[in-house]
């Protein structure tokens, strides 16, 4: 767990103790691009001028360009980002000095790489900002790729955009309206995770992708994963999206620079203790409850006779013009029905404030789903908009920081509130950092923020406080709903492809509601969540078939070989200051890993997966066997890193328990009590979509944010479960 070395120059690559393998050694770098003869030669160009200048100039070039090319010949190294660097400098020869010859390059490449490094290490957190070298070489090395048609220098492929289409499907307005706001999934005509996986059928699970001067190296393959997130996570931190979020979340877990995180993870992550989690049950009930109430009066005023949408496009008027006649129907948006039920259970859970939105929507809660919906603009967004001079004054600008003033005042009030509290409990509230919450130790504590105001050695700030409540606030609410509402889309979708597997689900639901009777309570325990395996596997299934979030963020902080999926991969070393994404949505859906990966079948996870001929290299299947026995999903040890439902290594998320107790008691109930139609007028006439590069998406459309959501609401009727339909299962 130990965070990377600020030093990066100075840090192996991989594994302790061993020598840096030869692209990580510094002395290349420091002969660089010239190579060391070439160096010494120029140390001699700067001390000696006068020399110099009697000496015939081409003479000189003759006997420099020998002595370098006899330096790149030693080395054996004629590839490479250096390599493109010493030709352009051999052509750059025949330049006069006054056009930026010879001199005006070796600013740009001949760099101490100590003082880069320097540079680097004072580089302030959050994220790894590469410094104006390493941006340089990045910018520089995409347009050789890009302009000249070499080889990348990190060896990834590259795909190619193709931008006349996007102008000529989208117009030239809409293009350029795009460029100009940062609108990438207009840009590429739908999700990006989709662009991702139709490149990662053709090109394989690494590539890169690049537009204008920004590029990212995207993979999608479990041993690189393993690498990333686990064995080499020293060497990566969460980059951009760190730069992004920072304004919102602060040094909250996510943002966080190595340091803070190390000391917030280690306070933090014992506050989801077991028990605590246990006495969440009934604040789930609670919640779930007020969402059943509303569920149930809409399911008595269904008119049968309200006429219902044809098409899928209709839905869009529901959702952004006028619900009216949706209501008349008994039609009811369950994709933001989940949003605020969850909403209500983190602000509970996570900060003792009821946001009440599941029965009103205050200026509160409207500034949250506004930061919110900010946040994903900017992380989707390819231009930082945000930073550019005179933005703050934008409308759209002024109201996120009216809604972030907003919430920073509550949220500060919240944790005076709650230090006043604690305080008045008694010095035995407190407790140690780093001490263990055992199963017989009382919980003191109804929300987690009190929880982080008793410790004491690791004592935080008021403000660090905030930073840690909005980030809950954010990584832990729409991740839930989109979980719920895709799973329920699945087991509910109109084709009947799911019936059986609702089936299986309700007879879990119903033996348990049934037990509850008999044993005369009415809420949940931790039992309950235990008797229902298959509906937490169809949880785990809505994970693997829509990953929330879809793409996994890093940045490399020294320049790393990455693993090698197949034994004829080619070598890839994204280069120090790289963006990785790790595109989880296309290697849960990986037909090399998964058989028949784009159906709904929550049983594939009772079956061993045995790797097939053509997975890649050294992945050793799914084993349900390896499942951990207090673990409530498969996790991604038991699929070795094909499956990674909350990340993986040390950044692992720290709610997984809490959201999937959420999500079991939440679907639990509703499914044993209600049943669903699609809202419209011939929901059997659903016929599956494909969309970018052939790919199938979800019928409701797919936007993509932090967390997917459908592209106009998940328009259901309601129904309360007729006696038909509870004998049935
Ligand atoms: C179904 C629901 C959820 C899903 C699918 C999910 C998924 C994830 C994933 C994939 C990561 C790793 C991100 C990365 O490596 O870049 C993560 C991190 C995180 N999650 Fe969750 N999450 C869920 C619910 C929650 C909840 C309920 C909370 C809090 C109450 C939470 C808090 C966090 C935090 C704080 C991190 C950052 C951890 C760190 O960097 O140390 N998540 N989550």
């Amino acid at each position: 767990l130990a965070p990377p070395p600020r030093r990066a120059g100075l840090r192996p690559a991989r594994g302790a103790g061993g020598a840096p393998p030869p692209h990580l050694r510094p002395a290349r770098r420091r002969c660089g691009p010239l190579g060391r003869a070439g160096r010494t030669r120029l140390s001699v160009l700067g001390t000696d001028e006068e020399a110099l200048k009697e000496a015939k100039a081409d003479k000189y070039k003759q006997a420099l360009m020998e002595e370098w090319s006899s330096a790149w010949e030693e080395e054996g190294e004629k590839e490479g980002f250096d390599w493109e660097m010493e030709k352009l400098r051999r052509k750059l020869e025949d330049v006069p000095e006054m056009y930026g010859g010879p001199k005006f390059w070796r600013r740009f490449i001949e760099v101490e790489p100590e003082s880069v490094y320097a540079a680097y290490a004072e580089s302030s957190y959050p994220g790894s900002k590469p410094g104006f070298q390493d941006s340089f070489r990045i910018l520089f090395n995409n347009l050789l790729q890009f302009i000249l048609g070499n080889d990348s220098e990190d060896g990834a492929e590259v795909a190619s955009w193709d931008w006349q289409g996007a102008l000529e499907r989208a117009g030239p307005k809409t293009f350029f309206g795009s460029v100009a706001a940062g609108d990438l999934q207009t840009l590429v005509g739908g999700p990006l995770f989709l662009l991702l996986t139709k490149y990662h059928r053709e090109l394989g699970p690494v590539f890169k992708l690049a537009f204008g001067p920004r590029s990212f190296i995207v993979v999608a393959d479990p041993s690189i994963a393993r690498y990333l997130l686990r064995d080499g996570s020293q060497n990566f931190d969460k980059g951009i999206l760190a730069e992004i979020l920072a304004p919102i979340l602060g040094n909250g877990l996510i943002p966080a620079d190595p340091d803070v995180w190390k000391a917030r993870r280690r306070v933090i992550s014992p506050a989801f203790h077991k028990q605590w989690l246990r006495s969440t049950l009934a604040l789930f009930d609670d919640c779930t409850e007020d969402l059943l109430v509303d569920l149930r009066k809409r399911a008595r005023s269904v008119d049968p006779t309200a006429p219902l949408p044809e098409t899928v496009d209709a839905w869009k008027a529901w959702k952004y013009e006028d619900d009216a006649p949706a209501r008349k129907a008994g039609a009811v948006d369950m994709e933001e029905r989940f949003c605020s039920a969850a909403l209500d259970i983190i602000g509970r859970a996570v900060f003792d404030y009821d946001f009440e939105s599941a029965s009103s929507e205050s200026p509160l809660v409207r500034a949250v789903y506004r930061c919110l919906v900010e946040a994903e603009h900017r992380t989707t967004a390819f231009i930082p908009y945000w930073l550019i001079p005179g933005a703050q004054l934008l409308p759209s600008q002024q109201e996120f920081n009216n809604d972030l003033d907003l919430l920073n005042t509550k949220l500060e009030e919240l944790v005076t509130k709650a230090f006043d509290d604690i305080a008045s409990m008694g010095d035995e509230v407190y407790r140690e950092a780093g001490q263990e919450v055992t199963d017989e130790d009382e919980v003191k504590h109804t929300s987690l923020l009190r929880f982080l105001v008793t410790v004491r050695g690791e004592e935080a700030s008021a403000t660090q406080l905030r930073d840690d409540l909005m980030t809950m606030l954010v990584a832990g609410h729409e991740t839930t709903a989109a979980l719920l509402t895709w799973t329920l889309y699945e087991l509910f979708h109109p084709s009947g492809r799911s019936k059986h597997h609702l089936q299986r689900a309700r007879e879990e639901a119903d033996a348990v509601f049934a037990k509850r009777a008999a044993e005369n309570r009415t809420g949940s325990v931790y039992e309950d969540v235990l008797d229902v395996p298959f509906i937490r596997l169809c949880l785990a299934e809505g994970l693997r078939l829509y990953p929330q979030p879809p793409l996994l963020i890093r940045r490399a902080l020294d320049s790393d070989e990455l693993p090698r999926p197949f034994p004829d991969s080619p070598k890839v070393t994204p280069a120090r200051g790289s963006d990785i994404f790790m595109s989880t949505w296309s290697l849960h859906k990986d037909p090399k890993l998964w058989d028949d990966p784009e159906s709904f079948d929550p049983s594939r996870w009772e079956r061993k997966k045995e790797p097939g001929p053509d997975a890649p290299a050294g992945w050793r299947g799914f084993d349900p066997a390896k499942i951990p026995s207090q673990a409530l999903y498969p996790t991604e040890q038991s699929a070795d890193y094909a499956y990674l439902p909350f990340g993986a290594g040390n950044r692992r998320c720290v709610g997984d328990q809490f959201a999937i107790l959420e999500a079991t008691v939440m679907l639990t109930s509703i499914i044993h009590e209600l049943d669903f139609e699609f809202a419209l007028k011939n929901p059997e006439s659903i016929q599956p979509k494909t969309g970018l590069g052939g790919l199938p998406v979800a019928d409701v459309g797919m936007r993509t944010g932090a967390t997917i959501h459908t592209e106009h609401g998940l328009w259901m009727r309601v129904f309360e479960r007729s006696p038909s339909s509870s004998k049935e299962s």
